[in-house]
């Protein structure tokens, strides 16, 4: 089951409109595959309210309601109610899974709780609702109050329910401890569906659901990206992996190759930034840098896993800098269809190493900018020139531009407002381009680096993402003012283009 769109969004600062959690309920369900959504509280605000109801018309009309999941209350009517007009069919309620949280936080004696859970699964069957149950607080229950835990599931599993979630709420468990306490739970009762719910405080969400599954928990509760409340959930993609390669004889039907799209699509409407580093969806976990590695590559795969980035979507990259050798370089040239002599590569090799040692990032599509700089050669033919320009901003006022641009031979002028002096720019080179009747690539990313220091005359180094076709181009460019260096990381894209 996945949790991005109501314990994912607990992630703090994180806020999804109605159509954001959409086209994420759409896409883990459709292309992920994955077998149950949660896709909010009940209660929360009439925005959730309306983002409900949106997934919840959009599934019955394709046969996916049972598939949809709010998390609910012991609270009488409130939640029931709530979750009737949202049109929601599955209650995940909320009980009380230590003695701990239950004493101090609803104030009941078990006997109490139990009678207010048992009305509200009544209420909920007769409203043709079915209805899961969470134990929150479970694990510190099972170390703190086990006794309290196992007089909740006798009551529990003698009650019309589906499946109980056993929550490591606040991610305080070790693997060795996940394993025994699941155990434990699926042991004695073995006709009964149990989830487990891992929490990543002290970074074992994976392992901890690993153990999960082993010690028999039929369903883990996992969040894209790892977002949620904390330190978040144990995160989906890793997750997947993980099984799938440590524990073969568990299936589950979610497909790999969808993993690395939906976390984009998250890290775009949450905001969050997916770490760099983050194992299966980070930027560079796919990217050899050290020379070493990349020559090994060449030589029988030595340095492969089973952990191939095609089965996410994604390609194995080589990364320019201070590190990189000869066999970087070639696979990056290859790409590009550029071929060079062992002398002119070992050259190129050297100036991207000082550019490294400079701090200075290198992409790959700066190679051929470079190497006609180093070798004084044409093997980039500067097509597109940006001649002159003049940008406006003030106060109360929209910035402009006015630009002249050389294509071949012909020189162009525009003039355009925009949100900002560079919107205002691209506005102005989207016209001249429609003159020629092509339409500028899609700016996917947009990063601007300044060494740390302070300095506000510091170089200032833009690198711009932008799609072409089915690839992400970056392109870069550095000047001390910063308009200026995403000028020039365009004027790069133009002539890539
Ligand atoms: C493991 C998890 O992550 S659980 C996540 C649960 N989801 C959420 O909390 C969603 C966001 N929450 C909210 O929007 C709000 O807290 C609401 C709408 C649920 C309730 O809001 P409020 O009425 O303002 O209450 P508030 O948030 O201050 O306090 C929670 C109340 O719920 C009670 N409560 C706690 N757990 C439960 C439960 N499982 N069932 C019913 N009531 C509960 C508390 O005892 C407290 O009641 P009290 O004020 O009578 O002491």
């Amino acid at each position: 089951m996945d949790t991005t769109l109501r314990d994912g969004e607990q992630t703090s600062g994180v806020s999804f409109s109605a159509s954001e959690k959409l086209t994420i309920a759409q896409l883990l369900l459709q292309e992920v595959k994955v077998n149950r959504l949660e896709v909010a509280s009940a209660r929360v605000s009439d925005g959730e309210f309306q983002a409900v109801k949106k997934i919840t018309d959009w599934a019955a009309q394709h046969g996916l309601l049972d598939k949809i999941e709010v998390l609910t209350f012991v609270d009488g009517e409130a939640s029931i109610q709530w979750m009737q007009k949202a049109g929601a069919k599955v209650m995940n309620l909320l009980t009380k899974g230590s003695l701990n949280h239950l004493t101090h936080q609803l104030k009941k004696t078990p006997e109490q709780h139990f009678a207010d859970i048992r009305q509200v699964i009544e209420r909920a069957k007769e409203e043709g609702i079915s209805v899961n149950v969470y134990l929150e607080d479970w694990s510190n229950g099972m170390r703190s109050s086990p006794d309290y835990v196992f007089e909740a599931l006798d009551f529990l599993t003698a009650q019309p329910i589906q499946r109980i979630m056993l929550p490591d709420t606040l991610g305080v468990l070790t693997p060795a401890e996940s394993y025994k306490f699941v155990k434990s739970t699926v042991d004695r009762y073995p006709n009964q569906h149990f989830d487990f719910h891992a929490h990543n405080d002290y970074d074992l969400g994976v392992s901890n659901a690993l153990e999960g599954v082993k010690a028999g928990a039929h369903g883990l509760h996992l969040t894209v990206n790892g977002m949620g409340e904390r330190a978040g959930n144990a995160p989906l993609a890793s997750t997947i992996a993980v099984l799938n390669d440590f524990l073969p004889e568990v299936k589950t039907s979610v497909r790999e190759e969808s993993l690395y799209s939906v976390s984009k699509i998250v890290e775009t409407f949450s905001g969050i930034r997916i770490p760099s580093n983050k194992p299966l969806v980070g930027e560079n976990v796919f990217t050899q840098t050290a020379g070493i590695h990349a020559d090994g590559d060449k030589k029988n795969n030595l340095y492969f896993s089973k952990l191939m980035p095609e089965r996410f979507g994604r390609q194995r990259l080589y990364a320019l800098g201070k590190t990189s050798g000869k066999a970087n370089i070639e696979n990056n040239l290859r790409d590009l269809g550029i071929t060079l002599s062992d002398d002119e590569l070992k050259k190129v090799t050297q100036r991207i190493i000082e550019l490294g040692d400079r701090k200075e990032v290198v992409t790959p599509e700066d190679l051929p900018y470079i190497i006609s700089d180093v070798l004084d050669s044409e093997a980039i033919e500067e097509k597109v020139t940006v001649l002159n320009y003049v940008l406006t901003h003030s106060k109360n006022l929209k910035p402009s531009a006015t630009l002249q641009v050389r294509i071949g031979e012909k020189v162009f002028e525009e003039s355009a407002q925009g949100d900002g002096q560079y919107d205002a720019f691209m506005n102005a080179l989207k016209k001249i381009y429609a003159q020629l009747h092509t339409e500028l690539p899609m700016l996917t990313d947009y990063t601007v680096r300044i060494p740390p220091g302070g300095k506000t005359d510091a170089l200032c180094e833009t690198i711009i993402t932008w799609s072409i076709g089915d690839r992400d181009v970056k392109t870069r460019g550095l000047d001390s003012d910063q308009t200026v260096s995403a000028i020039q990381a365009t004027q790069k894209m133009l002539n890539l283009l």
